[in-house]
C-alpha cells in the first residue's frame, strides 16, 4: 500500500518507520529531521530496533497515496487538511488525540477513517525516533459500524506486524480516548505529576470526575460509553502508563503549545450542544487555556 504520513514528528516517525519495511512509506514533515531521514534513513530505538528508508519530504502538497495518515499535532490538523486537499487519497486517517476526524472531514473529500494508537514515541534527533512503549492501533468508520475501507488499512498495518485492530465502535473508542486524555491530561500538566500520580494524589477525584462527564457527554451523543466505563479507562490507562508524564504535562514543562482545544475545547464544545454540564472539563480547560494565552505574552 502506498502510505503517506503527514506531521512526521513522534509518532508518525514511528508508525511510517514500522510501516516502511511493509509498505510504500513517504513521511512528510520538517528539516532538519527530513533531511537527515532521506540521506541516512531512520534510525528506530527503544522497544523495537530498526532502520528503514521511508521517502522523506518537506512539502505535503500535490502528492497522493491510497493512505494518508495525519499525526500533526491537534493544532496544526487544519494546515494538514489544505495539504492534503491538493492531493488524491484513496482514504485519510488520523491517529492524533483530541477529536479532529470532523476537522479533516469538513476539509477533505476522500473518506475519513477514525484511528487511535497507544504506542509511545519520542523524538530523539534528527533521523532518530524512540519507541517508548509498544502499543495498538484501531481503526474504524467515524461513525461506527462496519468498513471494508477501515478493513483494508487495518490489514496493511497487520502486514506490518502492527497489532491493530478494525472496530467497528469508533464513536465509543474516541470518546473513551477523550475521556483520558480528559482525566490525565490537564490535571498532569497542572500539577506537574506522572499519570500514575495523577491517579495515586490529591487530583484522584478531579480527574476521574472530569473523565465522568466526558462519558455523560458521550452517552448524550448515542456514543455506548456510560461516565462508569468512562472512569474506568481511565484508570486503567493511568495505571498502564503511570510512570509517563502526559504530552500536556511535556508541553507545559517546555513552554509548548498544548492540545487544549482538541480535548477539553472538544468536550465543552459537545457539552454545550447537548446540554450536559461539565464544570470539571470546563475549569481544567480555562485554566489551560490561561496558561496559553500568558504563554503568548510572554513570547512577545
Ligand atoms: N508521541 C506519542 O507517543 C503519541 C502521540 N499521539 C498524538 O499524535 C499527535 C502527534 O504527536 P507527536 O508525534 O508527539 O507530536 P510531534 O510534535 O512530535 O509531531 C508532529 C510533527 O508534525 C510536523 N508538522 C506539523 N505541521 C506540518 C506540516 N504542515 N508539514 C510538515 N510537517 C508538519 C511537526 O514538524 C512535528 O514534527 C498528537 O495529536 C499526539 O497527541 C498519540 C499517541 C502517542
Ligand atoms: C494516554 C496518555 C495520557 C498517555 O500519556 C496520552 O494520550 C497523552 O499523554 O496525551
Amino acid at each position: 500500500m502506498e502510505v503517506l504520513v503527514h506531521g512526521a514528528g513522534a509518532l508518525g516517525s514511528l508508525v511510517g518507520g514500522l510501516l516502511a519495511p511493509a509498505h510504500d512509506v513517504t513521511l512528510v514533515g520538517r528539516n532538519p529531521h527530513m533531511r537527515r531521514v532521506r540521506e541516512e534513513g531512520l534510525r528506530i530505538e527503544g522497544a523495537v530496533e530498526a532502520r528503514v528508508r521511508p521517502r522523506a519530504v518537506t512539502d505535503g502538497r500535490h502528492r497522493s497515496a491510497d493512505l494518508a495518515l495525519v499525526t500533526t499535532k491537534a493544532y496544526d490538523t487544519d494546515a494538514a487538511a489544505r495539504a492534503l486537499a491538493t492531493g488524491e487519497y484513496g482514504a485519510v486517517c488520523s491517529l492524533q488525540n483530541g477529536l479532529t476526524e470532523e476537522r479533516l472531514v469538513a476539509a477533505l473529500e476522500p473518506p475519513v477513517l477514525a484511528g487511535t494508537a497507544s504506542y509511545g514515541a519520542r523524538l530523539l534527533g534528527p533521523g532518530r525516533v524512540r519507541c517508548t512503549g509498544v502499543g495498538k492501533v484501531a481503526v474504524g468508520a467515524l461513525a461506527g459500524g462496519e468498513s471494508p475501507l477501515a478493513d483494508r488499512v487495518a490489514r496493511a498495518f497487520d502486514d506490518a506486524g502492527i497489532e491493530v485492530g478494525a472496530a467497528a465502535d469508533m464513536p465509543r473508542r474516541r470518546y473513551e480516548k477523550l475521556a483520558v486524555n480528559a482525566g490525565i491530561n490537564g490535571p498532569s500538566a497542572l500539577a506537574r505529576v506522572t499519570n500514575g500520580e495523577v491517579l495515586e494524589g490529591p487530583a484522584r477525584g478531579i480527574a476521574r470526575e472530569a473523565a465522568r462527564e466526558v462519558g455523560r457527554v458521550a452517552a448524550a451523543a448515542g456514543a455506548d460509553l456510560t461516565p462508569d466505563e468512562a472512569s474506568d479507562a481511565l484508570e486503567r490507562v493511568a495505571r498502564d502508563t503511570a510512570p509517563n508524564r502526559s504530552s500536556m504535562c511535556e508541553d507545559v514543562a517546555a513552554g509548548r503549545r498544548t492540545e487544549v482545544e482538541a480535548i477539553y475545547g472538544a468536550v465543552l464544545e459537545r457539552a454545550d450542544e447537548r446540554g450536559v454540564a461539565v464544570p470539571t472539563c470546563r475549569t481544567l480547560g480555562s485554566v489551560i487555556r490561561a496558561w496559553e494565552a500568558g504563554r503568548e505574552l510572554r513570547e512577545k
